[in-house]
């Protein structure tokens, strides 16, 4: 199967049932059940989805070729990944030989002290940057051997992004930067603001669509985000310290939001950080110490 054609394949729906779970949390933890009417008949979502039918188990659409958690190739591979700086005459390496397989399904943790070289590594994961020695491959491409336009592609639909910080756009209002990742893919318009409308619904902030970052409180910017990064439905959602500037309560409920996206979509979630509290989410932590793996540990239950 064609790196295209495991994309169209990863474009379809979300799964009604997830929608339910997430819609009945997050109706739950805003405490917004009794007055929306939507949330509480999951009929009304699931017809008016813009995503289709269900579709769980992204594994079983990928062809045994490509197919991953039990099998031969990895979704994401890191081959003696090497990452130098150059500063001036001086060069540092931020990631000394990391190799690295993910699975497809996995909720993998990143964990490591400052400095260690999450950030480095979440960006060579996430397609934002390339290594300076060894290889990186994305269902089996090695993602040097692409050009810029042809990784902003395969990045903008294999790869939904949350950040510590958000990275909202400040001037688009909520709904405009759920959009943001839709008009990069050529959506239709309309269709694309079914989806954000959808998105939004899930996350729980159907009410905040014209609500610019700022008049938004962290959590709700952050959910924001999720819904930013979930607009083109792509396999994997890579997380930089997603909780950091959360308080325990609504991180915890964000991490409940992902861990029921890996659970029920059977999406890839990579979460690079320094906090201990996130393994419990886990299925594998990778420990990264100075720019080097110290040990990878597989969790039998989360
Ligand atoms: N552009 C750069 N030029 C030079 N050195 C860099 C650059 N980016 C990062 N580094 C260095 O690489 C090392 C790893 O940085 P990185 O940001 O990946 O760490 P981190 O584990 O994400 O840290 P933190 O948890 O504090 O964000 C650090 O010593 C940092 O100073």
């Amino acid at each position: 199967m064609t790196l295209i054609k495991i994309i169209e394949t990863f474009k379809k729906k979300l799964n009604a049932s997830y929608v339910l779970k997430s819609l009945e949390k997050a109706a739950d933890f805003y405490g917004e059940s009794d007055n929306d009417s939507e949330i509480n008949n999951p009929g009304v979502i699931t017809k008016n989805s813009p995503y289709g039918g269900p579709a769980r188990n992204f594994a079983k659409n990928l062809g045994s070729e490509n197919t991953s958690r039990n099998g031969e190739v990895p979704l994401i591979k890191l081959t003696n990944v090497w990452k130098i700086y150059q500063m001036g005459e001086i060069e540092f390496a931020a990631l000394k030989g990391i190799n690295l397989e993910i699975y497809e399904g996995e909720f993998l943790i990143i964990l490591g002290p400052s400095g260690s070289g999450k950030s480095t590594l979440m960006n060579l994961l996430g397609c934002l940057d390339i290594p300076s020695k060894g290889t990186v491959c994305l269902n089996s491409k090695d993602i040097s051997e692409l050009n810029e336009s042809e990784l902003a592609v395969v990045r903008g639909q294999m790869i939904g992004f949350i950040f510590q910080s958000f990275n909202l756009l400040p001037t688009l209002n909520t709904e405009e930067n759920v959009l943001l990742p839709m008009e990069f893919q050529e959506e239709n318009r309309q269709i694309a603001r079914q989806k954000a409308s959808y998105l939004l619904e899930i996350v729980g902030l159907s009410d905040k669509k014209k609500n610019l970052p700022s008049q938004l409180s962290g959590g709700q910017k952050q959910r924001v985000a999720i819904a930013r990064s979930l607009a083109v439905n792509p396999p994997i959602i890579l997380a930089d310290e997603p909780t950091g500037n959360l308080d325990t309560k609504t991180g915890d409920y964000i991490l409940e939001f992902l861990d029921g996206l890996q659970k029920s979509e059977g999406k890839t979630i990579i979460i690079v950080t320094h906090d201990l509290e996130l393994v419990k989410y886990a299925t594998r932590i990778v420990y990264i110490r100075d720019g080097e793996i110290e040990k990878i540990e597989t969790c039998k239950e989360k």
